[in-house]
């Protein structure tokens, strides 16, 4: 199998590395092209990936190609695949766009509204965590997408993390918590090593058990099944360390302030769906 990147920043590198060390593909295997930056097309060559002119080049030699550039480009790079291919060399490959808000309508508005059948897509917001196995994605799939074709997206995706089908109308949501989910966390992990910091201890050593906390924390949520709520009481001894840290998180608004960026992060999708 070929993969193809229209477009290959931070997220499309993240994808491309985490399906290697997967081993799904090998890097050999990958095509990409950007707008202009030399030293990533530089990059990609000397890993053995093929760096191609333009859209159309990526598509013609991928058997799954993904969109991965920014949102307001999505249309306009469809629209040149749409005029260098002709629908039957499309018909057999899978179109997997990332973009954050750009709706299946508006991708396959590109054809119909040219009365074309078009090619095969699936909408997918994965997160940078892909580059480590690690990704919580999403996926849906357009009009013309057979359960095959669905499924390459999905063992792509599965491969390197936990991958949902879910409903289109569920993608902005999954966008606030997952898709944009990782910086909420990285601010955290970097918030309380300041505080480790702030108390005493070495930068490295407060970096480390701040972010070994976090994955500590997620690991026990996901293996024991057990309510975050249940596990937050067993740590929380009475009248001790950690329940006077709990209040201070409560007097600062922590949960409001989390569930607030989560349905921010949800509307702004909304958004740029409308704008696409
Ligand atoms: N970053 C993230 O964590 C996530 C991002 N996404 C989605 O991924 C997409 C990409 O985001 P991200 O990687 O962060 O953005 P970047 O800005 O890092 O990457 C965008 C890429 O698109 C390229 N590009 C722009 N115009 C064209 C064009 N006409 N033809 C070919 N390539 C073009 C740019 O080229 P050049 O570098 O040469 O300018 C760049 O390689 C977005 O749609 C975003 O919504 C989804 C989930 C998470
Ligand atoms: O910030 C963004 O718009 C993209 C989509 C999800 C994560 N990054």
């Amino acid at each position: 199998m070929r993969v193809g990147f229209i477009g290959y920043g931070n997220m499309a590198d993240a994808l491309a590395c985490g399906f290697v060390s997967a081993n799904m593909i090998k890097f050999t295997d990958l095509t990409m092209c950007n707008k202009s930056n030399v030293e990533r097309r530089e990059a990609f060559a000397k890993r053995g990936g093929v760096v191609a002119p333009d859209a159309v080049s990526v598509a013609k030699s991928s058997d799954v190609v993904f969109l991965a550039v920014k949102p307001p480009y999505i249309k306009s790079v469809l629209e040149e695949v749409y005029g260098g291919c002709d629908a039957d060399e499309l018909k057999p490959k899978v179109f997997v766009s990332v973009a954050a808000g750009v709706t299946l309508d508006v991708m396959e508005g590109v054809w119909t509204s040219k009365n074309a059948t078009p090619p095969p897509m699936v909408r997918v917001m994965p997160n940078t965590p892909c580059l480590v196995g690690a990704a919580a994605s999403g996926l849906c799939v357009g009009s013309t997408c057979s359960d095959d074709d669905r499924n390459k997206a999905l063992a792509l995706m599965s491969a390197v993390g936990v991958c949902k089908v879910i409903m289109e109308s569920q993608m902005s949501a999954l966008t606030g918590v997952s898709g944009s989910g990782p910086a909420y966390i990285f601010i955290l992990i970097e918030a309380m090593a300041d505080g480790g910091v702030r108390a005493g201890l070495p930068r490295d050593v407060a970096l480390q058990l701040a972010a070994q906390t976090f994955y500590g924390a997620a690991k026990m949520v996901l293996e024991t099944g057990e309510h975050p709520g249940v596990l937050k009481d067993k740590v929380c001894s009475p009248g001790g360390t950690t329940i006077t840290a709990v209040h201070e998180l409560e007097k600062a608004g922590v949960r409001q302030a989390m569930m607030n960026a989560v349905v921010a992060a949800a509307a702004r999708g909304d958004e740029l769906a409308k704008l696409s």
